[in-house]
């Protein structure tokens, strides 16, 4: 799909606000694949190591974007049992990760060990104490393939609502959420409690495999802390331009 001209983002403001507000997400590539990537964006604040990327690349990776000063969030979403999710989470939050995931749906118990193993990580290896975000219905879900599959009656929105009280619960700091439910959350969950949403698209990027998708101005209007982008902006000819594109679409 052919992509607008990069009208000059010349406020340099601008940028390092917006920059701060996009977490790039750097899937399917392998270590030097994100090296190299992350490069080539000078702008770039915020990744997402993935499953993909930390499967291939290892733990190691997480430390190197740090080197770079980059911030990063690990998203390997943890859902298990209370015990292996505070041994994860314990790990997890030593590498230096600042925002990790785990789902939601592993209950107030899991959640609960989570946070508590995430604080030890932290204590443990002289770091911040990470914020920890439980993940709720995947944007990629659509309403009525989540109703007929899983058999759950309820409206997302509802199920994400029930969700996000189970994190709140359990102490965790923020949630990953659709930009459709984030606007429902933010009412209810006044910042400094994060709302993390990936599904969000420029008009002209393809939305691929998402299914609850709105734009990134929608997304932070609706109250969202920071927004995650993936392919569009790493499969992009042009990933700088289209980083600041990004950038720019949040700011006018
Ligand atoms: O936890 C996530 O980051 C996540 C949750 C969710 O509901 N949907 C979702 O797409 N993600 C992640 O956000 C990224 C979105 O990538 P793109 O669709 O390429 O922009 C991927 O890395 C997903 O793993």
């Amino acid at each position: 799909m052919p992509q607008p001209q990069l009208s000059k983002i010349s406020n340099e403001d601008s940028v390092s606000w917006a920059s701060e507000r996009i977490i790039v997400a750097l899937d399917g590539m392998n270590e030097n694949d994100a090296l190299n990537f992350v490069s080539i964006i000078p702008a770039l604040r915020w990744v997402k190591v993935g499953c993909e990327l930390f499967t291939i690349a290892g733990p190691h990776i997480v430390q190197k974007l740090r080197k770079k000063g980059l911030r990063v969030f690990l998203d390997l979403k943890f859902h298990d049992i209370p015990t292996t999710m505070a041994g994860a989470c314990k790990s997890a939050a030593q590498l230096g990760a600042e925002l990790i995931t785990v789902h939601a749906s592993a209950g107030s118990e899991a959640l609960k060990s989570a946070q508590d193993g995430a604080m030890v990580g932290a204590t443990m290896a002289d770091l911040p104490q990470p914020t920890l975000l439980a993940v709720t219905v995947l944007t990629s879900w659509d309403t009525d393939s989540f109703a007929k599959q899983l058999a759950i009656q309820e409206p997302v929105a509802d199920y994400v609502d029930r969700l996000a009280r189970l994190a709140v619960l359990a102490k965790i700091g923020g949630c990953v959420c659709s930009p459709f439910e984030v606007g429902r959350l933010r009412c209810i969950y006044p910042e400094p409690f994060r709302l993390v949403t990936p599904g969000v698209r420029l008009d002209f990027s393809p939305v691929n495999d998402q299914q609850r998708v709105m734009t990134p101005s929608q997304a932070l209007q609706s109250g969202a802390s920071q927004i995650v982008i993936g392919r569009p902006i790493t499969t992009s000819l042009n990933p700088k331009q289209t980083f600041l594109e990004y950038c720019q679409a949040l700011t006018c």
